[in-house]
């Protein structure tokens, strides 16, 4: 997310807004979910469309902000929520079904830039936190200080390569029989001592991404997420996905390709029970303009997926 000063405000531009616009083609009174609110960028272009909007955020600052959008009197909810609790809080104002559900996965830029989080190697001081939802209470360092060596290697193999994982967890383990790992220098200690192989960033960008996917189980709530979201579509219904790396937009583009059956094809006998929710999926990669202007965005992509209609209508 790119951010700007206006009279003394920061405000948010929100990633590839143009293109979730352009082919979700959100329409006046029609009900979405922005499960990530963040600071709000898709929300308030919702509701310049006069969408009916229920937006979640499990990050206390975010329902902070959410509370000034409230006072604009616009049809907005707000949910303080994992996303992959959005069944329930559309039960609770009484919501059976969606028109659309956007997930802009990952940190935003506030939570990454907040010296006392964690998220960021820029900040060596910082406790080892990186919870989005601070009412939680495992953070990254009880991880660090408690795991198995086994269950390390597990951790940081979602991006590091499995020898990588496995010196990550090595150090991890000499670092604390000596002293508990209680700060951002700590870890970033321990990922120099494991020797990384060269990568295109920063050293720690990729054991820092498995830490932070770890203590939010961000892999295992997207799962939970897009499987409700998919269920509480409408048909004709939309699920946007916007990802930041391939670990999260692999298991995006799986599920969009297990439950898609392409228009005017009618699934097989053996298939029937499989759940089909898509009959139309598009993907599209952030703009060269945007990827410019705003670096942090150039490696968005945005999967959407048309939820089925019934057989008249495909
Ligand atoms: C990239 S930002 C979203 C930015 C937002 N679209 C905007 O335009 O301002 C991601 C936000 O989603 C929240 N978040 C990430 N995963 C979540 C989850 N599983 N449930 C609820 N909130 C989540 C984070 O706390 C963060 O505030």
């Amino acid at each position: 997310m790119e951010e700007k000063r206006e009279e003394g405000l920061l405000l948010h531009v929100p990633v590839m807004l143009k293109e979730f616009l352009e082919l979700c083609q959100p329409q006046e009174n029609e009900k979405w979910i922005d499960g990530t609110f963040g600071y709000g960028g898709h929300t308030t272009a919702l509701l310049e469309r006069r969408c009916k909007v229920l937006a979640m955020d499990m990050d206390e600052q975010a329902q902070q902000r959410a509370g000034l959008l409230r006072e604009k009197g616009y049809h907005f909810y707000f949910f303080r929520k994992n996303f992959s609790e959005m069944a329930v809080a559309c039960s609770q104002i009484g919501w059976d079904w969606v028109d659309g559900v956007l997930l802009d996965l990952g940190v935003s830029i506030g939570q990454l830039k907040d010296p006392q989080r964690g998220f960021s190697f820029q900040f060596p001081e910082a406790p080892l936190d990186m919870r989005m939802d601070s009412s939680k209470e495992k953070t990254a360092a009880f991880l660090l200080n408690n795991l198995s060596k086994e269950l390390l290697i597990r951790l940081f193999s979602v991006s590091c390569k499995p020898k990588e994982s496995q010196r990550l967890a090595e150090e991890v383990e000499r670092f604390r029989s000596i002293r508990p790992i209680l700060r951002v220098k700590d870890f970033l200690e321990i990922i120099l001592k494991a020797r990384l192989s060269k990568a295109k960033g920063h050293v720690a960008t990729r054991p820092f991404l498995a830490l932070r996917m770890a203590v939010n189980e961000e892999l295992e709530h997207l799962q939970k997420g897009l499987e409700e979201g998919a269920r509480l579509l409408n048909e004709g219904g939309r699920l946007a996905v916007i990802s930041f790396h391939s670990g999260e937009d692999r298991l995006v583009k799986r599920f969009f390709q297990d439950h898609c059956l392409p228009k005017g094809r009618h699934a097989p006998e053996g298939e029937k029970e499989r759940e089909v929710f898509f009959y139309r999926i598009e993907r599209r990669l952030v703009s060269r303009e945007e990827s410019r202007n705003n670096p942090r965005a150039r490696s968005a992509r945005l999967r959407i997926g048309w939820k089925i209609c019934s057989e008249e209508e495909r």
